[in-house]
């Protein structure tokens, strides 16, 4: 029996004359992995502010996590916002210190068995990282979270090709064991469908299509072959 975590019915979001989010309708269920599609501008970063309630919707009703994405809800959501930065000059192990004082659900273990597997060193500071070490360090400290709903926008931009695998296999491994719904926006959509149960493709803010991943594969051959059909 699926349960939902999220339920957006006929959202809207506009900023001026922009329609960011137009009457989205979407259900998100317990435990997916649910990617998070579409081209530039399409409302996936605003339909993220929106469940972490850095967004309020003008119009419409959301529920995440059965209420109103506020301050209660934010503490069981790792999230990940796609213009992540690190501002503090730290080094990753200061870094999960942090994020066990600071971050609900946070295990450093965790965080560090993760850094291994994605090849982040442990005592560099943030101002001599890359900007690939630096993504690996965000996403880290989102998914080493023992948290009921991850949301990850646009996690693997800056981090190269060759590495990507390796950091997807880490995530993969990361949220396998855990109840988790992890929610996730990218471009790279060749390398990260098998990650995917469901697909939401976003256009103009709203729904274009929407499906369980391995049904839409028999019937289009891949999530990527059907993006580019889509027009991402
Ligand atoms: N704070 C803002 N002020 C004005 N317009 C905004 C703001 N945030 C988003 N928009 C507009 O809303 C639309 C949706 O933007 P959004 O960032 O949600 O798209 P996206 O699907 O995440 O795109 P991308 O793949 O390029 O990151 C775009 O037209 C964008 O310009």
């Amino acid at each position: 029996m699926t349960e939902p975590i999220i339920i957006a019915e006929q959202i809207s979001k506009s900023y001026g004359r922009k329609q960011a989010i137009d009457h989205l309708s979407l259900t998100i269920e317990k435990g997916s992995v649910t990617g998070i599609l579409g081209g530039n501008g399409a409302g996936k970063s605003t339909f993220f502010r929106m469940i972490t309630g850095l967004v309020r919707p003008d119009s419409g009703r959301l529920t995440v996590l059965g209420e109103e994405p506020g301050w209660r809800t934010n503490s069981q959501i790792a999230y990940l916002p796609d213009r992540a930065r690190w501002y503090g000059n730290y080094t990753a192990e200061q870094t999960f210190d942090w994020g066990s004082n600071i971050l609900p659900g946070f295990e450093k273990s965790e965080a560090l068995r993760l850094a291994e597997l994605m090849n982040l060193p442990l005592d560099l500071k943030t101002e001599g990282m890359s900007k690939g070490q630096e993504a690996r360090l965000m996403l880290i400290l989102c998914i080493a979270r023992s948290v009921p709903l991850i949301v990850l926008d646009e996690p693997f931009s800056g981090i190269d090709g060759s590495s990507r695998e390796r950091i997807i296999e880490a995530l993969i491994d990361a949220i396998s064991e855990k109840e988790q719904t992890l929610l996730i926006s990218t471009h790279e959509i060749y390398e990260v469908e098998g990650l995917m149960d469901d697909v939401v493709f976003l256009k103009d803010g709203a729904v274009q299509l929407t499906g369980n991943a391995e049904k839409l594969r028999t019937e289009y051959g891949s999530i990527y072959d059907l993006s580019k059909k889509m027009g991402d």
